[in-house]
């Protein structure tokens, strides 16, 4: 479902060239969750944004459901994005003005569906997510790991075939912590959605399939209590 084949990204920054990402390899089976992690600086953010099709990379491809992402103009990446690719952010984005159903709702307003239809689905995920009660509130009254949930909510509700996470779980309670594995545990299960999670959170790692270190700008798989 994801493949990357030699994925290099160098920033350029004055004279010196800084390649973060160098020839990586990696490949992500539908239904996979693969946790990544690795020291600050490694490149990480630089591989969730490659993945995600936010950045084009200097060298080689990532292929997202046999497309090659950095082959599309703008406006198609934006829609297969929105097709294909759900993304959690460590600073969730949610926009102020809206509630979280609106918020969670979004993403398949974007895509044209019609705001009662878009909402009841919304509703759904929200309730899987232990949102139902806060549907109306606007993301100043949640607390930050309500905010978290509705932008897990938001992710899911186009059910992407792969979900992008950026620390998920780094500012919740260990019971909502649990409460958002398990719903990832379910729908990796059932709707065959695979997930890449950049985590420094070792609970976190563990619980997923792999987990892949990013050292000297490539993946290794990390053995089990490392
Ligand atoms: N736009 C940019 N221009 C130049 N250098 C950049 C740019 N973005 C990132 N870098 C550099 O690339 C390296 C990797 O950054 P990145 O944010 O991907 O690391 P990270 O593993 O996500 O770090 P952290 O865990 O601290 O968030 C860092 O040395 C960073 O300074």
């Amino acid at each position: 479902m994801l493949e990357c084949r030699e994925l290099t990204r160098t920033y350029r920054e004055g004279p010196h060239d800084l390649t973060v990402l160098d020839s990586l390899a990696l490949s992500v089976r539908a239904g996979e969750r693969v946790a990544v992690v690795g020291s600050s600086g490694s490149g990480k953010t630089t591989l969730l944004n490659l993945l995600g099709g936010l950045d084009r990379p200097s060298h080689g491809e990532v292929r997202v459901a046999g497309e090659v992402l950095h082959r599309m103009g703008d406006a198609a990446l934006g829609r297969f994005r929105n097709q294909h690719i759900g993304f959690v952010y460590q600073f969730h984005h949610l926009l102020a003005e809206f509630t979280a159903i609106e918020n969670a709702a979004l993403p398949l307003i974007v895509r044209g569906q019609r705001k009662r239809d878009a909402e009841q689905r919304a509703m759904q995920i929200l309730e899987g997510v232990g949102m139902r009660e806060r549907a109306d509130h606007k993301p100043g009254e949640l607390s930050g790991g309500e905010r978290q949930r509705v932008a897990i909510a938001r992710a899911l509700v186009t059910d992407p075939s792969l979900v992008l996470m950026d620390e998920p779980t780094g500012n919740l309670d260990q019971t909502t912590a649990a409460s958002i594995l398990a719903l990832m545990d379910e729908l990796s299960a059932s709707a065959a959605c695979a997930f890449i999670i950049v985590t420094h959170d070792p609970g976190l790692a563990a619980h997923q399939d792999r987990v892949l270190r990013l050292d000297g700008g490539r993946l290794t798989d990390q053995a089990v209590g490392d």
